[in-house]
């Protein structure tokens, strides 16, 4: 009974609800003990040959109004203890929503989201049913069981009663070690639900590829086997549970059995009438239900024990980053002061991610980070986004570590364009003002031209009411991209960061989209991420990273005549846009028109 305890906070704040509820349950219990008392009465007139129209009609009055009576109270219960349990579910799935929101990527790193759609389905659905079905049954077979064997030794016989429900206990007792075996299984059982929700989900967001590598056949195998292991783990549940029905069956006969003996006895002394002996069997048949809750209630608590306790556990998980929550407000403007130390992830044993890495970026300046893979250049960006906070230094806003301030204050400050890029299933419009939907048409387009969008958008059909997502118009690699630039700039950040978000877009749109940002924001900062040069040549400081520290740093000039890995790249891919060029050149004259922008692979959303 650990679960009632645990959702006692709800039944508490609920308690209204489930009061009429029981109320209601009580009343039906109560009515529920006349028929049988007055189909006795029946019989006992028809063996003494004294059942007149008059008593026939009162007694059928009787049936009649307790059966009215009963339903309209079953229909109060009902909808009071059902619309409860969807309250509780409605209540926690808001919490664990809200939750996932507040997590960081550390979270979705350890959580795989298969699990996680398990816990806000199945989860969710088992804690429903101990606030609706789990309270029904424990109400019902405390009440009408009780009150039943209250009526059969009031109204019947106390011995014949001891007899009756003498096999009673043995139930609870095989419920109890049913219900543990429940637990176990069930816990299994939803471990391979998860596997194979996992298994959907990745299944689903890597179609592309298993298409192109052709692996089809070998990805249904695998689903198969975890389909398979849902099956075993399933039916080992259904196993057990089918274990209460026949056992039920069986103390439900032996109870007739003794019934039938000592009644028969009875009857025949004379110390009671067939019409009893009838109405005690009618309540024995009565006390089906209130043993078979019995059952019900041991498999619901043990699987909303279970669940309970994983939705806990997930929810007392906190985000290990953005602990130290700020007062200050954010100035209007300021400069940005990079100085880390030395950083590492936190699942990282050996080495750092960062060592020494220090910049200054000013108002209206663009900062570029180039390097390698995995050289950092990302990791720096993290640290901007308040995503972990145990580093060894400091970064500074406007003079104030940037953790002084509010965190709802200083993000938003920040116009970040990541390098997977998400466009929700609304408006192309919506999708550009996702962060300020009381924008104006005005500041839409003026942010859609500065991302070098807006011609794209009024030739799709519906212009910015166009429905972008698997409902709506499929965009390009560069067009996503614009996009996500547009919704960036659309909250005139104080720090925009592109982190190589103008990788699908082409060389002279790259340039088109750089000189409308140095234009437009001369008060502002930029911090520009590209794994090609081109983007940063302009920047009034570029820095070379590579593992996690700075080896070059300077304008483009310098960096070009210093002769290093900047040098060096810059001189392959001015080699690689000439061969472009030229390819491009030969196709136009062949006819063959090759679409560049990303468009070429075909990407969609
Ligand atoms: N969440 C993480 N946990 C542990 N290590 C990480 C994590 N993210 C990145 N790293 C490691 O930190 C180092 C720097 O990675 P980072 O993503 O910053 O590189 P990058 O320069 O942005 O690379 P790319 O150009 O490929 O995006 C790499 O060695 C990477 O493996």
């Amino acid at each position: 009974m650990k679960i009632f305890k645990d959702l006692w906070w709800f039944f508490k704040a609920e308690k209204k609800g489930y009061g009429v509820g029981l109320l209601a349950l009580f009343i039906v219990s109560l009515t529920h003990l006349l028929p049988p008392l007055v189909i006795g009465k029946i019989i006992d007139h028809i063996v003494k040959r004294s059942l007149t129209l008059p008593l026939i009609l009162s007694f059928s009055g009787i049936l009649l109004g307790t059966a009215l009576v009963e339903y309209g109270f079953r229909f109060i219960w009902s909808t009071n203890i059902w619309g409860e349990a969807f309250k509780l579910e409605k209540i926690i799935r808001s919490r664990l929503f809200r939750h996932f929101l507040r997590m960081d990527t550390l979270f979705y790193q350890k959580n795989r989201t298969g699990d996680l759609m398990a816990h806000a389905t199945n989860d969710l659905q088992a804690i429903q049913s101990v606030a609706g079905l789990g309270v029904l049954t424990w109400a019902d077979s405390l009440m009408t069981g009780g009150m039943t064997i209250i009526a059969m030794l009031l109204f019947i016989d106390w011995r014949l009663t001891i007899i009756a429900v003498l096999p009673l206990p043995l139930l609870a007792l095989v419920s109890k070690i049913l219900g543990d075996k429940i637990h176990v299984s069930f816990e299994h059982a939803q471990e391979t639900f998860s596997e194979m929700n996992d298994k959907v989900q990745e299944s689903i967001t890597g179609m592309k590829a298993i298409k192109s590598f052709g692996e089809e056949e070998q990805d249904m195998a695998d689903f198969q086997v975890k389909l398979d292991n849902i099956d075993k783990a399933f039916i080992r549940v259904n196993w057990i549970d089918s274990m209460y029905d026949p056992l039920i069956t069986l103390i439900v006969g032996l109870s007739y059995t003794l019934t039938i003996l000592l009644g028969g006895y009875y009857v025949v002394h004379h110390v009671l009438t067939i019409g009893q002996l009838v109405a005690f069997m009618t309540y024995i048949g009565n006390l089906v239900w209130p043993m078979f809750a019995i059952g019900v209630l041991f498999n619901v608590i043990e699987r909303g024990r279970a669940s309970y306790s994983r939705v806990e556990k997930l929810l007392a998980q906190k985000a290990e980053s953005k602990i130290s929550e700020g007062t200050l407000k954010m100035p209007k403007e300021g400069q940005l002061l990079f100085d880390i130390e030395s950083f590492t992830y936190p699942n990282e044993n050996e080495g750092r991610n960062l060592e020494k890495v220090q910049f200054n970026l000013k108002e209206g300046h663009v900062l570029g980070l180039v390097g390698r893979t995995g050289a950092g250049k990302s990791t720096i960006i993290k640290l901007l986004m308040r995503e972990f906070d145990h580093y060894k230094g400091h970064i500074t806003f406007a003079d104030h570590d940037i953790m002084d301030y509010q965190l709802d204050e200083y993000l938003p400050a920040i116009g970040y364009v990541p390098q997977e890029h998400f466009l929700f299933s609304m408006s192309v419009r919506d999708n550009i003002r996702f962060a300020k939907m009381s924008a104006s048409q005005e500041e839409v387009e003026i942010a859609a031209k500065t991302a070098g969008i807006h011609e794209d958008i009024i030739a799709f059909p519906e212009g910015y009411d166009t429905l972008v997502g698997e409902r709506g118009v499929s965009l390009s690699g560069g067009q996503k991209q614009r996009l996500s630039i547009a919704r960036a700039l659309l909250i005139q950040p104080k720090l925009l960061i592109l982190d190589d978000a103008l990788s699908a877009v082409d060389a002279k749109t790259e340039q088109l989209i750089l000189s409308n940002l140095k234009a437009l924001r001369h008060e502002s900062s930029t911090l520009v991420v590209s794994h090609r040069l081109s983007s940063v040549m302009e920047a009034n400081e570029i820095l070379v990273l590579d593992e996690g520290k700075v080896i070059e740093r300077g304008l483009h000039e310098d960096l070009i005549k210093s002769g290093g890995w900047y040098a060096q790249m810059w001189q392959m891919q001015q080699i690689e846009s000439h061969l472009a060029a030229t390819d491009k050149d030969e196709n136009l004259l062949t006819g063959s028109s090759v679409n560049r922008e990303g468009e070429e692979n075909g990407e969609i959303y």
